[in-house]
Order: structure tokens, then C-alpha cells, then sequence
């Protein structure tokens, strides 16, 4: 893996390396989600530390076996118990080397400083001796200071996870692997109450912000390289919204009409359900659901931001009788907890919390919300099924078994070669995803 480019001298910032070395601590040995665990732990930090401890705790996680091999081998023995924090500062230190253009004393003393800001003063000398062990051992081939870490994507996945891709995707295995370890493409979801997508692109181009858009998702734009939200022109009104395409598919596959009476299950952050409300002027509010009251903060953050309203319920949406007034819907999406496996590239955690027993316990659940669900499609309704799962328990074995139990229900093919859809992460630059459309017949 080459380095990536990284503006920050990293003269001073040993806060954002102590940073990045708690956030990957919380998910490592806490259990902690990275998105949960980088917010305490950059709290006050400037927003350039702030980016930069991001970067290196995300950049970490993608490489985490490469890196402790690298690292394990420089130590007599490993770092436990309250040493292990010092674990995880020396992969803060050794991916700085590898994978980031920042001067090499410049990373290793704000690595070694941040030693201390994490009340580990006495091993200042253990952080400094492994780094400059490993600077000594891989010398930067040029004036770019570029230096390539051994990095096998096979072994950058938990064996687990690995065999799983490889029985659901044997062709195109290797290449899922190499994505889940890629840095993603930023989308935008052009809000068309607005501007039409042409507008917009013309919008950032006169902002300096090179971008294209997508053939198959109307709304959809990538952007050739990331940008802070701030950039963005009318992004505080709601103008444009940060969304992967293959998860805008949702909005077309839910074939919906202004006429109809919508829910959307499963809805926070609310990404699909904005997309929805953007679209259409429905004639009945759309009711959405999350069990998450945390998660669905955010949810009432974007329609406010968007000045579009829905009813929001917290609930468990398999508890029908707890929330749901007895009137059927017209059209339900379902956008499933899974094991979010096709999104690996965005949340290299995942690869690291997940275990491979999640699976069949995710596949249940599923199973059980959509059994749930059924009964309040009207005959003729539609339900969309997805996930951001490339796993087939989760996806078409979850579907064809939901099919031979419910005799009302079949499915409409996504078009005329495909009856669902398994997107593969990085096809057409998009997130992994799955949609089945499932129609209620008498
Ligand atoms: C994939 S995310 C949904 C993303 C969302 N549809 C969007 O487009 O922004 C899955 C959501 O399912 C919610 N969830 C999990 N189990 C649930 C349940 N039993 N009832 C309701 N919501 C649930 C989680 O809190 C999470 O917000």
C-alpha cells in the first residue's frame, strides 16, 4: 500500500495521534463502533487534528494485520493489560510511516509526545526505540519519503469473513477484498425539489469541485475526490445530501406514487427516507420507524436541515401491535439490520467487530421483521427488501426461503436479466447492497 496524501506536517498534533490511539483501543477492545468512539475521543481537538486522528484510526483499521505484524515483531513481549493503549499507539506511529506523506520525525515525535498525553511518560523511550527500529529497517526509497507496507487483503480480513466472500463470490472474491480495503468515492443525492442534477454539477464546477454522475441513479454524483460538507454550495439548505448510489437505488426500486401510504422501516439516519420525501409530495405523511431514539435524532437533524416532515415512531418495527394504527400500506421498504458487509470500505471496523456467528443471528431477525411486516402490505402492495450485506444468508437465501413461506408474496424482477439485485462493493464505484422486490398478490 503507497502512501496517501496528507497536507499536515505533523510537527506538533501528538493529540490527534493519542487520539486515533484511543478511538482504535474503544473498538478494539471495547467493542466500540469507530464512528461511536472517534467523537469522545477527539472531543475538543481542532478540525484538522480532528481529520487527521480520523484518518489515521480509519487508515489503521483497514491494514490492522499488516500493521500488528509489522509492530509485534519489534516488541520482546506484547503490551497488555494498561500497556495495550501503547499497542495501538505504536500502529498510529508505524501507519504515519507507511501510509501517510508526513516527515518521519515529525510522525515519530508527535507519536512519542502523545505517549505521554496518554499518562504513559516512562514509555516514551519503548515508543521512540520500535519506530525509529522500523525506519531504520525501511528506509523511504525517494524524496517522497515512499515506503510500502506488505499489505495481502486476504490477511486484512478475519479468516471467517474471508471464507464467507469466497463460498457467496468465488469469481470475484479477490477483487471484493481489495475494495473493502480502498478508500471510497464521496456521492452526493442532488435534492430535485431544487435543481435538477446538470444544475448542480454546474454548481460545483463553478465551486472548483470536479464531479460526474451517475448513469443508473438519477440523482447521484461523485465527486472525484472528497471534500468537506462546508464546500458544498447549498448543503446547509439541503440542497445536496451525502449519500453512496447504490443505496439512492432504493428511491427507484420502491416504485412509489404521491397517492400512496408509505413506510419506511429500519429508517435511521434517514438517508432513503429524505430521498423519498425529496422526490415525491405525498399525499399521506410517511411513516418511518427505527428502534434507535439515538440514531433517529439524526433523522429529525435532516428533515429539519431539508424542511421536509414525516411521522417518526421508536419502536420495534417486528412489535407491530406497539406502534402500527391498522391501516395497510401501499408500499413498505425495509431497509434490514445486517452485517453490513458491503460497506466494509467506509467502516473497516466492521471487520474487526463483527463475528461470524452475527450471521445466522442477523438472518433471523431479518426473517422475523419481514414475517412481521407482511400482514400490513395491501394485496397488490410492494415491499422493497435491502441490506448492505454481500452475504447470501442475509440476501437471496433470505428472500427464496421468504418466498416458499408466504404463498402471497412474489417477486418482481429488478429488470429483465436480474430477479434481485447483489451489487458487489466498488461496482460502478458504489457501496455493496441488496434489493428484492417483493409484491403481495391474492
Ligand atoms: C441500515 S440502517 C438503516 C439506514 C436508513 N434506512 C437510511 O437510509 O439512512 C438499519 C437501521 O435498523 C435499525 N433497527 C435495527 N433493528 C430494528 C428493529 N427491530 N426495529 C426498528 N429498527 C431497527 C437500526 O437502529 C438502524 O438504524
Amino acid at each position: 500500500m503507497s502512501r496517501q496524501k496528507n497536507s499536515e506536517n505533523g510537527g506538533q498534533g501528538a493529540t490527534s495521534r493519542a487520539a486515533a490511539a484511543t478511538a482504535i483501543f474503544h473498538v478494539l477492545e471495547k467493542g466500540e463502533s469507530l464512528s461511536a468512539a472517534l467523537p469522545h475521543a477527539t472531543g475538543k481537538l481542532s478540525d484538522a487534528d480532528k481529520r487527521l486522528a480520523s484518518a489515521i484510526s480509519y487508515g489503521v483499521l483497514r491494514v490492522l494485520p499488516s500493521l500488528n505484524k509489522l509492530v509485534g515483531a519489534k516488541l520482546d513481549k506484547p503490551l497488555k493489560g494498561k500497556l495495550k493503549v501503547l499497542h495501538y499507539l505504536l500502529l498510529v506511529g508505524a501507519y504515519q510511516l507507511y501510509c501517510l506523506r508526513i516527515k518521519d520525525h515529525a510522525a515519530v515525535s508527535a507519536t512519542v509526545e502523545a505517549a505521554r498525553i496518554l499518562g504513559k511518560r516512562n514509555h516514551k523511550g519503548l515508543v521512540n526505540g520500535i519506530l525509529r527500529q522500523l525506519l531504520r529497517e525501511a528506509p523511504a526509497t525517494d524524496e517522497s519519503q515512499q515506503r510500502e507496507l506488505p499489505v495481502d487483503a486476504m490477511q486484512n480480513h478475519p479468516r471467517w469473513l474471508f471464507e464467507a466472500i469466497q463460498a457467496d463470490h468465488p469469481q470475484q472474491a479477490s477483487d471484493i477484498l481489495i475494495e473493502n480495503n480502498a478508500h471510497p468515492p464521496m456521492w452526493l443525492r442532488v435534492n430535485r425539489r431544487f435543481f435538477n442534477r446538470d444544475d448542480y454539477l454546474r454548481q460545483l464546477e463553478d465551486s472548483g469541485i470536479a464531479a460526474e454522475g451517475d448513469t443508473l441513479a438519477g440523482d447521484a454524483i461523485r465527486l472525484h475526490s472528497p471534500v468537506p460538507v462546508e464546500r458544498l454550495p447549498g448543503f446547509d439548505r439541503g440542497h445536496a445530501s451525502v449519500q453512496d448510489r447504490s443505496a439512492q437505488l432504493a428511491a427507484d426500486y420502491l416504485n412509489v406514487k404521491a397517492s400512496h401510504r408509505v413506510l419506511d422501516c429500519c429508517a435511521a439516519p434517514g438517508g432513503k427516507l429524505l430521498h423519498l420525501l425529496e422526490r415525491n409530495d405525498f399525499e399521506q405523511p410517511v411513516q418511518a420507524i427505527d428502534i434507535d431514539a439515538k440514531r433517529l435524532e439524526r433523522v429529525d437533524e435532516n428533515l429539519e436541515r431539508a424542511g421536509l416532515s414525516a411521522v417518526v415512531h421508536c419502536a420495534d418495527v417486528a412489535e407491530t401491535e406497539d406502534w402500527w394504527d391498522g391501516e395497510q400500506f401501499d408500499r413498505i421498504l425495509l431497509d434490514a439490520p445486517c452485517s453490513a458487509t458491503g460497506v466494509i470500505r467506509r467502516h473497516p471496523d466492521i471487520k474487526w467487530l463483527r463475528r461470524a456467528e452475527d450471521i445466522n443471528e442477523l438472518a433471523q431477525l431479518q426473517s422475523q421483521i419481514l414475517n412481521s411486516l407482511w400482514p400490513l402490505l395491501k394485496n397488490g402492495g410492494e415491499l422493497l427488501y435491502a441490506t448492505c450485506s454481500i452475504l447470501s444468508k442475509e440476501n437471496q437465501t433470505q428472500i427464496e426461503s421468504f418466498l416458499k413461506q408466504q404463498s402471497s408474496a412474489s417477486l418482481i424482477p429488478i429488470d429483465e436479466k436480474q430477479k434481485t439485485l447483489q451489487l458487489l462493493p466498488g461496482e460502478r464505484n458504489g457501496d455493496g447492497f441488496f434489493y428484492a422486490r417483493l409484491k403481495k398478490v391474492e
